[in-house]
């Protein structure tokens, strides 16, 4: 069996670790065509201390200094003045090599404020030395998408490429789909995700980690 398995990887890796034990599950019942998502050399979640993030609407940086690691996988703590109430909070900040950017965290994140780098270059992104650059990474996965027998997707972090795929899965007409959702991530799964489940052909399932083998086995066993 073909799985194509979606993650995000431009729209940031805080997943990441997670995407590696979905691939290492989905060995278990084929072959992985998209065994790169979940490989940890597309990210880099080190926090660069020249890289201090900066409010879109302050003209001076808000004052940050690394505080030590917190217990989350991909997430660092700092602590940070805050300049609109002059208190000092804690937050969870991430960087990617993929997306250059910190984002609070998603427990502590008020709404609408994200703290922004600017973007890299397209091409510093993602799979790197790909010779065509992005057309033959779109060209590729469009092929392996055609080719696969299911896709599994991980629709936590919010990834255009993952979405794009999804829909073009759907309209693929026979590719079985199953999206995972982690609701306790605070987010609210886009309709355009959600709203497409007919519960048949392409299935939404909210989730936590401590189900995920489960949840891949009822899946796969529902295909023979
Ligand atoms: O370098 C890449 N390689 C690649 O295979 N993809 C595909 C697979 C992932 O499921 C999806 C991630 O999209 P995005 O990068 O927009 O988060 O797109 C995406 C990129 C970068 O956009």
């Amino acid at each position: 069996m073909k799985i194509y398995f979606c993650g995000s990887i431009r729209g940031g890796r805080s997943d990441l670790q997670l995407y590696q034990r979905i691939v290492h599950e989905l060995h278990k019942y084929g072959s992985v065509l998209t065994e790169h998502v979940g490989s940890a050399e597309l990210s880099d979640t080190d926090l660069v201390e020249d890289n201090i993030p900066q409010s879109p609407v302050l003209s001076s940086p808000p004052v940050l200094s690394p505080f030590s690691p917190v217990p989350c996988s991909s997430h660092r703590q700092v602590e940070a003045q805050d300049a609109f109430s002059c208190g000092s909070v804690k937050v969870c900040v991430q960087q990617s090599r993929e997306s250059s950017r910190f984002q609070l965290s998603d427990k502590e994140e008020p709404p609408g404020l994200l703290y922004h780098q600017s973007q890299r270059d397209s091409d510093e992104e993602g799979e790197e030395g790909t010779t065509g650059g992005d057309r033959d990474i779109h060209d590729r996965d469009v092929d392996w998408l055609q080719q696969s027998d299911v896709v599994v997707a991980e629709v936590t972090q919010p990834s255009l490429g993952v979405g794009y795929e999804l829909g073009r899965a759907v309209d693929m007409k026979k590719k079985k789909t199953l999206c995972l959702f982690r609701p306790s991530s605070g987010r609210t799964l886009s309709a355009m995700i959600r709203g497409a489940a007919d519960g048949e052909r392409f299935l939404v399932r909210d989730y936590s980690e401590d189900e995920l083998e489960k949840i891949l086995e009822e899946f796969f066993s529902s295909l023979k």
